[in-house]
């Protein structure tokens, strides 16, 4: 029987729809639903989605996150069993879990989706969300056994209800010859006699080839079964190598890790070459990968093949590999970055800094050493960055989170898919991230985890965490400066512990999935490290609001103190002259006249007479920034030297610098850690001013700060000759 008139596919759901589902099932809570489509109907129902998905046309992705809920703590194998019949709506006991049996292939887009049997045969809708999963190699394939913990019954659109599944580990899958399950779904895979390593190898090969690397990870996982003490060496190296392989492909490096411990410590063995180097134990091995050090102890280097080398270097590069010094190849470093090698391979650097307690803001970075305007204070390859196309379609997503009515775009909710994933598979990596700050989520929603404690993978915890500390990144800062440029979302641990400041000292930069610090003026050892979560708003009203809405606090920073004391009227002043001066810029536009540059000249004056309270004789003075600029391009646009050189002298000024020319001597005497491209133009058009005047001396200082400042805002000097030209 074919599916009644169906208008659209009720399997992908929408935020505004879900919550008024939620709603109307607040007052059946616990209930048992009164009717739900029995098995054929489910069935027939779910063979349309998978035909609707292969050939209806599809819409973004919607990921939805429901209220919040935390992960089941018990094992499976200790919950008490429950079935289908038993089922409430919306009502999650955490020390329950259900056995279920899939009956069909499932439905993979914004989740994965199928239908189950439990032992008594009841069938129901099973929506897992946040599973990394694909149509070409499901998690839930067909005839799979898998244990729900915490199940209940969720209304979903269309008035039927599914059990569904938020947090990935309160899906447990099982062998099929688990002593657990019912004597009728127990199937002993004996491998026939035909199948060899070899032949397992093979056919993992070939799934490989066709990204089927969950498949081809079984594959090889059956092979590796096959395998005995008295196997041959090669064969068993081999298959170890395979899996440790997929396993990076599948970000599973914890698993990539331990396969290679294994293929290393029996090549080691094997090779008569190698035992003086006694590096033969897996676990020597597996402490190297981890260990972060860029130093050979074990002799790697002269004792393996190259395959496994390499995976070793990989391995070792997305565990985390440290550095002491703040040297990095940046020409080859921006030559190699690109959109489709985003993932650089180099080492951190964070031995200069350290995270300690501050006195307000909760835990902070702090300068080891002193620092000079333009040194790296830190650098840092990124925790989690997806890769992705700008202009892909299909990879076109947005992220709901019901219970604080938030929403994200493609790079949050990609980010956010990309954490769930890493921190699931890879235990080890859990601690550096769960110690970041969540707003206090987990103090309260979670409970006390122990040291020895596998650290729970709560998906709403993570969004929480995701949004309070992930940053924007464009592919590479430089081409922020010249085009207008799509950024993703990516994850930096270290750098998450930065605090804001509207007067930063620091600016985060980007190459690729690396990060580098840089001061943007001097530091002393001891200093707390801070930069600009955002660009700071002109009203103290608009500036707070942001940070109190994206991160929950309120700036006490210098500029914000003096802000709020001036008053709402002189505010307002200041605005409704900014918001003048700006339209008559624009009206003007690029080729003014010199009688209208000095009527805005003077209205200029009138918003600097704002400004002239000593409160801001040391700090930035932002309403003036933007009108300074028209003024300073325009004069330069006129060739009027002197003009230039004053308005873009005041520029600086305005972004709180205070510079000095004194004979031939430049010199920056006042720095408020401000710095940004616009700062760089007017060095720029400084040291062209100078020149012209014949003081070449002066403009050669002034371009010498300019190659620096450049440097903190692009994190390299790629670019710099033409920008400065
Ligand atoms: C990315 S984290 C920074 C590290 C954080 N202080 C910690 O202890 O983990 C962002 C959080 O730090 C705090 N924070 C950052 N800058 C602040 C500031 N200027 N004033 C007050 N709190 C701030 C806020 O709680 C914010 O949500």
């Amino acid at each position: 029987m074919a599916r009644s008139e169906p208008v659209r596919n009720t399997y992908e759901e929408f935020a505004d729809e879900m919550k008024q589902l939620m709603e109307d099932s607040k007052n059946k809570r616990g209930q048992i639903p009164k009717s739900r489509q029995m098995r054929d109907a489910l069935i027939q129902d779910h063979e349309w989605h998978l035909r609707f998905l292969h050939e209806g046309v599809l819409q973004p992705r919607n990921f939805i996150l429901p209220p919040p809920y935390a992960p089941a703590q018990l094992e499976f194998s200790k919950a008490r069993r429950v079935h289908i019949k038993d089922l409430g709506i919306s009502s999650r006991n955490s020390e329950e879990a259900i056995l279920l049996r899939t009956l069909t292939d499932p439905y993979v887009y914004s989740s994965s989706i199928t239908i189950v049997e439990d032992e008594h045969g009841d069938t129901a809708r099973l929506t897992v969300c946040n599973l990394e999963d694909s149509m070409d190699d499901p998690v839930l394939s067909k005839g799979l056994v898998l244990a729900v913990k915490q199940p209940c019954w969720t209304a979903a659109p269309e008035a039927g209800y599914h059990i569904r599944v938020d947090h990935p580990s309160d899906l447990v899958i099982l062998e099929s010859d688990n002593d657990r399950l019912p004597e009728a779904w127990r199937t002993r895979v004996g491998v026939e006699g035909t199948r060899t390593v070899t032949k397992f190898k093979q056919e993992g090969d070939m799934l490989f080839l066709k990204k089927k690397f969950r498949s081809a990870l079984e594959k090889y996982e059956q092979g590796r079964l096959l395998l005995t003490a008295s196997s041959d060496t090669v064969a068993q190296v081999d298959i170890y190598r395979k899996r440790c392989g997929v396993n990076v492909v599948l970000l599973r490096f914890d698993d990539a890790a331990e396969d290679l411990a294994q293929a290393i410590s029996i090549h080691a063995l094997s090779d008569s070459a190698v035992e003086k180097f006694e590096v033969t134990t897996p676990s020597a091995v597996r402490e190297w990968l981890h260990n972060g050090s860029k130093d050979d102890s074990l002799q790697m280097a002269s004792i393996l093949p190259r395959s496994l080398k390499d995976l070793a270097a990989r391995i070792k590069f997305d565990l985390g590999l440290y550095q002491t010094s703040p040297d990095y190849d940046l020409p080859t470093i921006s030559a190699y970055v690109g959109p489709l090698t985003l993932h650089v391979d180099a080492a951190n650097y964070l031995s200069d800094v350290e995270i300690k307690p501050t006195s307000y803001h909760g835990r902070g970075l702090f300068a080891k050493r002193d620092f000079q305007a333009g040194d790296l204070l830190m650098a840092e390859k990124a925790f989690a960055l997806p890769g992705y196309f700008f202009n892909d379609r299909s990879s076109d997503c947005a992220l709901y989170s019901l219970g604080d009515g938030t929403a994200t775009d493609r790079a949050g909710a990609l980010l956010f898919k990309e954490l769930v994933q890493k921190l699931t598979a890879n235990p080890s990596l859990r601690k550096g991230f769960f110690d970041m700050d969540d707003g206090g989520y987990w103090a309260k929603n979670g409970w006390e985890v122990s040291e020895q404690d596998d650290i729970p993978v709560d998906v709403f915890r993570i969004e929480h965490i995701r949004r309070r500390n992930c940053f924007a990144a464009p592919l590479r800062a430089v081409d922020v400066l010249t085009t207008p440029t799509s950024v993703r979302n990516g994850f930096w641990i270290h750098t998450s512990y930065l605090n804001h400041a509207c007067l930063p000292n620091s600016v985060r930069t980007f190459l690729g999935d690396i990060l580098f610090l840089r001061a943007t003026r001097d530091i002393s050892a001891g200093e707390e490290i801070t930069s600009q979560y955002v660009v700071p708003e002109l009203t103290i009203a608009d500036r707070q609001q942001k940070y109190k809405e994206t991160w929950g606090f309120e700036c006490d920073c210098r500029l914000c103190r003096a802000d709020s004391d001036v008053g709402v009227e002189v505010e307002r002043e200041r605005m409704r002259l900014f918001e003048e001066l700006k339209a008559t810029a624009q009206k003007l536009g690029s080729k003014p006249t010199v009688t209208a540059l000095k009527k805005f000249a003077r209205r200029l004056r009138d918003l600097e007479v704002i400004y002239s309270k000593e409160a801001y004789e040391h700090l930035p003075k932002l309403c003036l920034v933007h009108p300074t600029i028209f003024l300073a391009e325009a004069w330069r646009g006129l060739n009027n030297v002197e003009k230039t050189i004053e308005y873009s002298t005041r520029l600086l000024r305005y972004f709180g610098i205070t510079i000095q020319v004194d004979g031939n001597v430049f010199s920056v005497l006042e720095n408020c850690g401000l710095i940004n491209v616009e700062c760089v133009r007017a060095l720029k058009y400084l040291a062209e001013g100078y020149k012209s005047k014949n003081q070449l001396e002066t403009a050669s200082s002034v371009t010498s700060t300019a190659q620096v400042w450049y440097r903190i805002i692009t994190g390299a000097d790629l670019g710099s000759k033409e920008f400065l030209q």
